[in-house]
């Protein structure tokens, strides 16, 4: 499975390295993209009564001569539609020249029952809002109900915000080629693509070298191999302690589940901090996991000193007031290199007003650190990169985790993990299941185990993002943030299933 997700920008540069070879190379590799979309409509579709292939322009248009050509050579009824034609020697006009179906203009379609529409209107080409004749026959076979094919990207979808720009088909399928483009992943782009299939067209997957890709899908590969080992040695200290910030009386639950995620995510020992107000209502709580008091940056500091945890969660219920921006500095100070560090939900919103000082102090720290927001706490922190600004959700993590700092998980249905180095990646597996109150501060909790048992930041934050949500996948309907915890140990074992026979010894 190939993980690297890439900008329309980037696949076009792979596809001038690819058809470098020779003057029929371009040609060539149309031809193979035409006949896999072929493929996948006869192999998906075989009782349409007949097909529309819709074509503009470009070279997504000569994808769509070269499927209605192998369509029609099958004996189907095919009708091609295009306004304008392809330019002169163009890849797209020799697919035109070997069309045997004629084109007719736009506004000639009409839908017919039972029939499959082919998009090949426009692909990773687009470069302007969907308008006029292109738009109204969108419109046309939203309203007809029929089923839409899409190469490459459904037209009007861009390719790399995965937001639509105008008129935008809504496709059934999707077949594009060597990559998943980001518009295929991000919302509401995943939605509009239906079922995406990914096509080998013949392009070598040495062509992507000298485009140095950095995003990728969030799949186990890019971090199950170091994921933390146990052994026979294995003590628990030595597989992380993690230290917990709680808030005050009335708002210990969410350190509390953080709490619980830590552990559950292999962390061997996690004590929460407590102010003195909420010690007894956190004992009434709290069994396997320890407790300790923690009003003051003193008393932090004396429990850093004392206990090395290496891992620290601040934020979950813990309140936006001082107490949490000088705890924040106390663990950023008194961090290792090992340490890790994330701050979440209030110690996010504790410096809207002072960000730069924060994103200070994550500099000058020698810790791993991780911000977890959601939009609305993103925003606080970077007003100028709120969504709705025209600019992906992956390059506005990315650029935030530039300017701060730290790893960035920007989070929703297509969380960004990014990292200051430019790394990124991008989540598929949740659920809005997940949308529960608490659910954030099961993250948090997980992501702060991991790093305290020795995964790097990034690595980190992505596998956490992934096991909190195939945990919420796994509960599906009912499900609230306590159920994620207990959920942890199915998924794990899951991932890292091994078969035991019974007569087998234990070895680690
Ligand atoms: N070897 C390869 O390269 C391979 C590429 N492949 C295929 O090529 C596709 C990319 O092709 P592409 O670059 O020609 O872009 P495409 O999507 O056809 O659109 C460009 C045309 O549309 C026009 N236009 C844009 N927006 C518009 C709008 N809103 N409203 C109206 N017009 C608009 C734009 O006009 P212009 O701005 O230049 O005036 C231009 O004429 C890719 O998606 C894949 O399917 C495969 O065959 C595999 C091998
Ligand atoms: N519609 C959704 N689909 C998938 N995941 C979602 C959705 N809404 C929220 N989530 C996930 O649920 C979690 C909610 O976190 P957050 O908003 O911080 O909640 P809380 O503060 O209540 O803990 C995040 O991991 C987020 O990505
Ligand atoms: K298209």
């Amino acid at each position: 499975m190939h993980l690297e997700v890439v900008t329309p920008e980037e696949m076009g540069r792979v596809d001038r390295a690819a058809i470098a070879p020779g003057p029929h190379a371009g040609y060539g590799l149309m031809r193979n993209a035409g006949a896999a979309v072929a493929g996948e409509i006869l192999a998906r579709y075989a009782e349409a009564e007949g097909f529309f292939v819709l074509c503009g322009p470009g070279n997504n248009g000569g994808d769509g001569y070269v499927v209605a050509r192998l369509l029609a050579e099958r004996g189907l009824e095919v009708r091609v539609f295009a306004d304008a034609g392809p330019a002169t020697g163009s890849d797209a006009a020799l697919a035109l020249g070997d069309c045997p179906v004629k084109p007719e203009p736009l506004s000639a379609f009409q839908p017919r029952r039972a029939w499959l529409v082919v998009d090949a209107l426009f692909g990773a080409g687009l470069k302007r809002p969907v308008e006029g004749g292109e738009a109204a026959i969108i419109a046309e076979v939203s309203n007809s109900g029929l089923a839409v094919v899409a190469i490459d990207l459904p037209t009007g979808l861009c390719g790399l915000t995965g937001k639509p720009l105008g008129s935008a088909f809504s496709a059934d399928l999707t077949v594009t080629f060597f990559r998943k483009k980001r518009g295929h992943l991000l919302v509401p782009g995943r939605q509009i693509c239906g079922d995406l299939v990914v096509a080998d067209i013949g392009i070598a997957d040495s062509a992507l070298h000298a485009v140095g890709c950095k995003v990728w899908e969030n799949q186990p590969p890019l971090w199950r191999p170091i994921w933390p080992k146990i052994t026979a040695g294995t003590h628990k200290y030595s597989r992380g302690h993690v230290a917990v910030v709680s808030g005050g009386a009335i708002t210990t639950g969410a350190a509390r589940l953080s709490a619980l995620a830590a552990a559950r995510a292999g962390a061997g020992a996690v004590t929460v901090l407590s102010p003195a107000n909420a010690l007894s209502i956190n004992a009434m709580h709290l069994t396997s996991i320890m407790l300790r008091k923690a009003d003051t940056v003193s008393e932090l500091q004396a429990f850093l000193v004392d206990r090395k945890p290496s891992g620290a969660l601040l934020g979950p219920g813990a309140g936006t007031g001082g107490r949490t921006r000088s705890f924040a500095r106390a663990l950023l100070d008194q961090a290792t290199e090992a340490s890790g560090l994330v701050f979440d939900a209030d110690a996010i919103t504790a410096f809207r007003d002072r960000a730069d000082v924060f994103f200070g102090m994550i500099r000058a720290s020698a810790g791993k650190v991780v911000l977890t927001p959601h939009e609305g706490e993103f925003a606080r922190l970077f007003p100028e990169l709120q969504d709705g600004t025209g600019v992906s959700k992956v390059q506005r993590a990315q650029e935030a985790a530039e300017r701060s700092g730290a790893t960035l998980v920007l989070k929703g249905f297509d969380t960004i993990v990014a990292a200051p180095d430019g790394r990124a990646a991008i989540n598929v597996n949740a659920t809005p299941h997940l949308a529960t109150a608490g659910s954030g501060d099961v993250l948090s909790g997980i992501i702060a185990s991991l790093m305290a048992q020795g995964m790097p930041a990034f690595e980190a934050a992505c596998a956490g993002v992934w096991v909190h949500a195939e945990s919420g996948r796994t509960f599906g309907y009912g499900l609230v943030a306590e159920d994620l915890p207990d959920l942890l140990p199915e998924v794990l074992q899951r991932l890292f299933y091994k078969k035991v026979t019974p007569s087998a010894q234990a070895r680690s």
